[in-house]
C-alpha cells in the first residue's frame, strides 16, 4: 500500500524515509500507554518498501538532507522527542512541504560541500518566509546566513571535536540551558561577526567564530554546531525547545514496538523463501539472526560466520561458542588464503589484496570476497539462490558512511563498509536482500538484544569491524614517503619537527623574539593552554613542558565537515613524569584545529622522540604481518579485559566495559631506528581505546578517567616485550571527529 500525500521525488536520488526506527527502550517505557503496534494495516514507504507507522494525526517535522553523516541522527533526536518527522531531499520546496500539509517545523541538516561553491547545493529561498519554524544545523545554518545576506568563508583556523561555547540563554533556543555549553563543531567554513546577516543577531559564539544565529521574529535559527549528536551534551534540550517552544509541537507520536517492526518487516520480505545469514560474532549480526528466527522459525534461517584470515587470535573458535546460544545450525568456513589472494580489476592489471596498500580498495576488495565467498559458500551447502535471501546486520552507520542512498542521497564515502560495496548494492536492488537492523544505530540493537533474551557476552561485546585486522594493518609500498601537506599553514610551514617548549610560549607573547619560523605551533601551544581550567593552567604554564611533536609519514581516514578526511597524524611525546594528560590531550584537541593536513594526534609512550621519522617500513597483508597484530591485538586486549598477569604476578582489572571499543592498530613506523641499516622491519602499535554510544560520534579514552593509567602502561610494556619486531606503542588521543574510530 502507497503512503498518501508522498509526493516528493522518487527518482533513484530520492531519499525519501519515514523515522520509522524504532525507539530506545526509554521512550518505549514512556510510550507503553498509547502504544500502536503496527503489525497490519501499515503504509508502505516508497523507496524503501518498508513498512511505516500510521500517520495518526499531522504533527510532523521535515528534514532536508544535505548529507549530513548525522542526517538519520537528527531524525533519531525528534522522534525520541515523540514528534514525527520525514527526511526530503535537498532540492524540496516550501511549496512541495506545504501542499503535503502537517508540517510544523523545518530543519536543515549539514553537509559535506562549501556554501559558496559555485557546484555546492543549495535550498529552495522561500523554505526561509514560508512561516514555518526553521532550524540550520551547520551546512543549514551556513546556508540559512548566505542567503538572507551574510556572507561564509573558509579561515584558517577549522573546529572538529567537542568544544565550548558561549550561548545567549534569553532566547527560545536556548531557554533553560547554562552560558557555557559543550557542544561538537565540525566545520572549515565559517560566519564570523561581521558577516552575519542583516536582521539576524549572534545567540552562541565558539572562541573564533559565530556559533549561533537567529531571527526570533521570523523563528529562523542556525547553529554551526551538532544539537543531534552525542558530544552536544545539551543537545536534546536544544530539540525540545525548538519543537516545542519555538514550533508548538506537542509530542503525541505514538511509535510501533521495534521487535513487532523488524518481524513484520522480514515476514514481509521474506515471504515463504528462507534466509542465509552471516554473522561473525558481534551483536548486529547475531540481533540479526535471533529476529529471523524469531520471524521465520529456525528451520528456515542458515547462519554462516566465515574466517577471513583477518580474525582475531583465536576468534573464529569463541564466536562458534558463544552463538551457540543463537540455537540455530551454524556453519563455520575457512576462507583465509582466498580473501588474502583475492583481486580487484584495475586499469592496469589485476591487483591482490596481499600487494594493495590503498584503504578504501582494501575495503573495497575484501567486501566483494564476502559476497563470492558466500555465493561458494553456497554452493558447498547445496543452497539454491532462488529460495534463499541474504541476511546481514546492516546498522545506520555503516549505511552512511559508505554514502548508501538508502541513507542518505548526498553524503560523502568516509569509507566503505563491507556490507555494502557495489556487489551487496547490486543484490539489494535485485531485492535478494534482508536487512532488518539498516535504520539502527548500535545501542538501539543492544536494548533490542538484551529484550530478545540475547546473553550479555554477546550484547555487550565489543565491536569488531567485518574486514578485520586487513584495516587496522596500514600497508606501505613505499620506504620513502612524500610529504604533502596542503592547506594554507603548511604553506607558511613546511617542517616536520616541531618542539612545544617554553620558548614558545615566550614567543607567543613577545613575537619580537624572533621564533616566527614555528609561529603556528606556538599558537598551538596558547590555544592548548586556553582550553584547560585555571588551575591546569596555571601548572602549564610554570612547569617546563617538554613536548615534542612529530608528524608522521602516514594518511589515516578521518571525518572532518561532513566529509572524508585522508591525513596525516602527529606523535608527541615527552619526558615529563608523570606523564601531563591534561596538557596532551588539549593539544590533541587543538592540533588538528591549526593543520588542515592532520587529522589525529597520539602520545607515544617512552622517552621523548628526538630524531625526525621519514621512511616507512614496508607492509602488506602478508601472513606474518597478520600473526604480528594478532599478537599485539590479544595481549592488549587480555590485559584490557582482566586476563592478563604482569611480570610480578600482578593481576589486572577488567576494565573492558569502562569503553566502547579499543581497536589495536599496527602502522608501518620504525620510531628511534638505527639509521645505518637500509630498511627495518619493525612496526608501532596505536591503542585506540574510545568511548561512544552510537559510533557516530565519540572521545578518546583519557588515561586515569576513562582507563587507569597502569592499564595503559602495562599494554605498552607488554606489547614491546612479548612480540618481536615492535618498536613503539601509541595512544591515539582523537576525538571522532576529526579522527574514526578505526584508523586505514
Ligand atoms: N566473519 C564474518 N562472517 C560472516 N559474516 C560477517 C563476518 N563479519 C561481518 N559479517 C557480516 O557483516 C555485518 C556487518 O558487520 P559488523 O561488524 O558491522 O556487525 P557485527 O559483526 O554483527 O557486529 P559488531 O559491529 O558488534 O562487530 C555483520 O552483521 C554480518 O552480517
Ligand atoms: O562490520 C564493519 N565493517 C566495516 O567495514 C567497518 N568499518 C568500521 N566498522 C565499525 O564501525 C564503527 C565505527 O567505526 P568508524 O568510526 O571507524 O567509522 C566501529 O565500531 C568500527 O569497528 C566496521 N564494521
Ligand atoms: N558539517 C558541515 O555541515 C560542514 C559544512 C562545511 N562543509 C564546513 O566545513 O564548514
Ligand atoms: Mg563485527
Amino acid at each position: 500500500m502507497k503512503r498518501s500525500g508522498s509526493l516528493l521525488d522518487t527518482s533513484e536520488d530520492s531519499q525519501h524515509s519515514t523515522n520509522k526506527a524504532p525507539p530506545t527502550k526509554k521512550a518505549l517505557e514512556d510510550n507503553s500507554k498509547d502504544m500502536s503496534l503496527n503489525d497490519s494495516g501499515s503504509h508502505v514507504s516508497l523507496v524503501e518498501n518498508l513498512p511505516v507507522e500510521k500517520v495518526e494525526h499531522g504533527e510532523r517535522v521535515a528534514i532536508l538532507d544535505f548529507g549530513a553523516q548525522y542526517g538519520k541522527v537528527i531524525d533519531r533526536r525528534v522522534r525520541e522527542l515523540r514528534v514525527q518527522s520525514e527526511m526530503f531531499p535537498l532540492n524540496t520546496t516550501a511549496k512541495q512541504i506545504l501542499d503535503l500539509g502537517g508540517f510544523k517545523a523545518i530543519i536543515i541538516s549539514g553537509g559535506p560541500n562549501s556554501v559558496y561553491d559555485p557546484e555546492a547545493p543549495t535550498i529552495d529561498p522561500k523554505i526561509f518566509n514560508c512561516g514555518l519554524p526553521v532550524l540550520g544545523i551547520c551546512y543549514g545554518f551556513q546556508l540559512m546566513n548566505r542567503i538572507n545576506g551574510g556572507s561564509v568563508t573558509r579561515e584558517q583556523i577549522r573546529e572538529d571535536g567537542a568544544c565550548e561555547i558561549k550561548i545567549n540563554n534569553s532566547v527560545k533556543l536556548f531557554d533553560e540551558l547554562e552560558e557555557v555549553q559543550t557542544v561538537l563543531l565540525t566545520h572549515g567554513d565559517s560566519v564570523s561577526e561581521s558577516t552575519v546577516a542583516d536582521g539576524f543577531t549572534v545567540i552562541a559564539r565558539s572562541g573564533h567564530h559565530v556559533a549561533g544565529i537567529c531571527n526570533e521574529v521570523r523563528q529562523l535559527y542556525g547553529v554551526q554546531f551538532h544539537p543531534e549528536v552525542d558530544l552536544t551534551v545539551h543537545g536534546s534540550k536544544m530539540f525540545q525547545n525548538f519543537l516545542f517552544k519555538v514550533a508548538g509541537c506537542c509530542g503525541n507520536f505514538t511509535i510501533q514496538n521495534r521487535e513487532q517492526a523488524c518481524i513484520a518487516e522480514i515476514k514481509q520480505i521474506v515471504g515463504d523463501k528462507k534466509v542465509l545469514v552471516m554473522v561473525s560474532g558481534g551483536v548486529d549480526s547475531a540481533v540479526c539472526a535471533a529476529l529471523l528466527s524469531r520471524a521465520l522459525g529456525p528451520n528456515r534461517v542458515t547462519a554462516i560466520h566465515i574466517d577471513n584470515g583477518f580474525m582475531r587470535h583465536e576468534e573464529s573458535d569463541a564466536v562458534e561458542k558463544s552463538l551457540a546460544a543463537l540455537n540455530l545450525p551454524l556453519h563455520r568456513f575457512n576462507y583465509g588464503t582466498t580473501f588474502r589472494s583475492s583481486t580487484e580489476h584495475m586499469k592496469y592489471g589485476e591487483l591482490s589484496l596481499d600487494e594493495c596498500d590503498d584503504p578504501e580498495l582494501k575495503r573495497r576488495i575484501i567486501g566483494n570476497t564476502f559476497i563470492r565467498v558466500k555465493d561458494a559458500v553456497m554452493k558447498e551447502l547445496k543452497i539454491n539462490h532462488d529460495e534463499y535471501f541474504l541476511g546481514q546486520g546492516t546498522l545506520r552507520p555503516d549505511l552512511i558512511e559508505s554514502a548508501s542512498a538508502l541513507a542518505s542521497g548526498h553524503a560523502d564515502t568516509i569509507k566503505t563498509h563491507h556490507n555494502d560495496t557495489h556487489l551487496v548494492r547490486e543484490l539489494r536492488k535485485e531485492g535478494k536482500v534482508v536487512e532488518p537492523l539498516k535504520d539502527f544505530h548500535k545501542d538501539e540493537v543492544r536494548e533490542l538484544g538484551k529484550d530478545l533474551g540475547l546473553p550479555e557476552s554477546i550484547v555487550q561485546r565489543h565491536p569488531f569491524p567485518g574486514p578485520g585486522l586487513a584495516i587496522r594493518i596500514l600497508c606501505s609500498s613505499d620506504r620513502r614517503p612524500e610529504f604533502s601537506f596542503t592547506g594554507p599553514l603548511y604553506e607558511q610551514n613546511p617542517v616536520n619537527v616541531i618542539a612545544f617548549t617554553e620558548k614558545f610560549l615566550d614567543a607567543a607573547l613577545n613575537p619580537s623574539q624572533g621564533y616566527y619560523e614555528n609561529q603556528i605551533f606556538e599558537v598551538a601551544r596558547m590555544n592548548a593552554l586556553a582550553t584547560l581550567s585555571e588551575n591546569d593552567r596555571e601548572i602549564a604554564s610554570k612547569q617546563t613542558f617538554q613536548v615534542n611533536a612529530h608528524i608522521l609519514p602516514i594518511k589515516t581516514v578521518g571525518v572532518q565537515g561532513d566529509a572524508r578526511s585522508y591525513s596525516y597524524s602527529v606523535a608527541l611525546s615527552t619526558d615529563e613524569r608523570p606523564i601531563p594528560w591534561k596538557l596532551l590531550f588539549a593539544y590533541a584537541s587543538v592540533i588538528p584545529k591549526l593543520h588542515y593536513g592532520v587529522n589525529r594526534v597520539c602520545y607515544a609512550f617512552g622517552p621523548k622522540i628526538d630524531s625526525s621519522i621519514d621512511d616507512l617500513t614496508r607492509t602488506f597483508l602478508v601472513p606474518h604481518t597478520v600473526t604480528k597484530l594478532q599478537m599485539a591485538d590479544h595481549i592488549a586486549n587480555n590485559i584490557l579485559f582482566g586476563r592478563h598477569r604482569n611480570s610480578n604476578g600482578a593481576q589486572f582489572p577488567n576494565v573492558g566495559s569502562r569503553i566502547s571499543q579499543m581497536p589495536v592498530v599496527m602502522i608501518p613506523i620504525d620510531f628511534d631506528r638505527d639509521r645505518t641499516v637500509a630498511g627495518s622491519y619493525r612496526h608501532s602499535i596505536v591503542l585506540r581505546p574510545f568511548v561512544t554510544s552510537d559510533f557516530m560520534t565519540g572521545q578518546a579514552a583519557i588515561p586515569g578517567v576513562h582507563l587507569p593509567e597502569e592499564t595503559l602502561l602495562e599494554m605498552d610494556h607488554a606489547i614491546r616485550t612479548g612480540v618481536i619486531g615492535i618498536s613503539r606503542v601509541l595512544l591515539d588521543m582523537t576525538c571522532k571527529p576529526p579522527g574514526t574510530t578505526e584508523w586505514e
